[in-house]
């Protein structure tokens, strides 16, 4: 498996490494899209693509990204074996909630799962029609950097979902994944820690304090678990659907 950390952050002995390619990066928010971009990073660390990334660790086979509760409804019941999430409380007609922390006690092992949250599903619906999606959080950072790395697109347009593009956890995820693609070396320390100060961790705090459902304790923690992963999450359009699948970055034989 190529190690990031391995690849010359310079041209050594005349060789071009990888890292003297530069990949633009632009951070957005969703409001900001105007058109498709090439390649697209979409962000959500708590806890969209954490939640996706931790139903592909329990065995799910895919996951139906739905515009809105009633269309993941109407999904579920035309495919009654799907299981449907959605984040906030637990709500009827929803099999799952958008928290890592309750979902990784649950077999998904082959299920369909149907995903609509407040801002990760909707971010990657915003640029489905992107040449690639992928959608990243902590847990899938390095692998998500190493496809980048691999795939070299001249843009990445990072997608930072919460808080109207300027949600700190977001833009930290975002803007490591970005510095990992360029830099041979990166402290993710600081990355963590700002995620870890961010309003979206201290809104996932207050509400097990306030004992509300759906949310975790370990749910902050399990969002801030550095490439627990190694896989990636690929979005790709299936007929009318919006399908993400984990995907393994290829196993590295040539690579300088
Ligand atoms: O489920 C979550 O943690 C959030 C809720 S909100 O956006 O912070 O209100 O949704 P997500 O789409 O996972 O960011
Ligand atoms: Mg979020």
């Amino acid at each position: 498996m190529f190690s990031l950390g391995h690849v010359e952050g310079t041209a050594c002995c005349g060789r071009i490494s990888r890292h003297d390619v530069p990949v633009r990066s632009t951070f957005v928010g969703i409001d900001d899209i105007r058109e498709a971009p090439k390649t697209a990073v979409v962000i959500d660390v708590m806890r969209a693509f954490t939640v996706a990334a931790w139903a592909f660790a329990r065995g799910a086979q895919r996951i139906v990204f739905a515009e809105t509760l009633a269309s993941a409804r109407e999904l579920k019941t035309r495919h009654p074996d799907w299981l449907a999430l959605q984040d906030g409380a637990p709500l009827p007609g929803f099999d799952l909630v958008n928290s890592p922390g309750l979902l990784r006690s649950v077999d998904l092992q082959g299920r369909t799962v149907i995903q609509k949250t407040t801002a990760g599903t909707v971010g990657a619906l915003s640029v489905a029609d992107a040449d690639v999606v992928l959608c990243a959080s902590f847990v899938v950072a390095d692998a998500t950097a190493l496809f980048l790395l691999d795939h070299r697109p001249d843009e990445v347009t990072f997608v930072v979902t919460g808080d109207g593009g300027h949600a700190e956890e977001d833009l930290a995820c975002a803007e490591y994944i970005a510095e990992r693609v360029t830099a041979s070396v990166v402290q993710a320390a600081p990355y963590i820690e700002r995620a870890r100060n961010s309003t979206a961790a201290a809104r996932l705090n207050d509400g097990v304090l306030q004992g509300y459902e759906g949310i975790h304790p370990d749910d902050v923690d399990l969002c801030l678990d550095l490439n627990a992963f190694s896989f990636i999450m690929l979005a790709t359009r299936e007929n009318s659907h919006m399908v993400l699948h984990p995907t393994r970055p290829a196993a590295d034989s040539t690579r300088g």
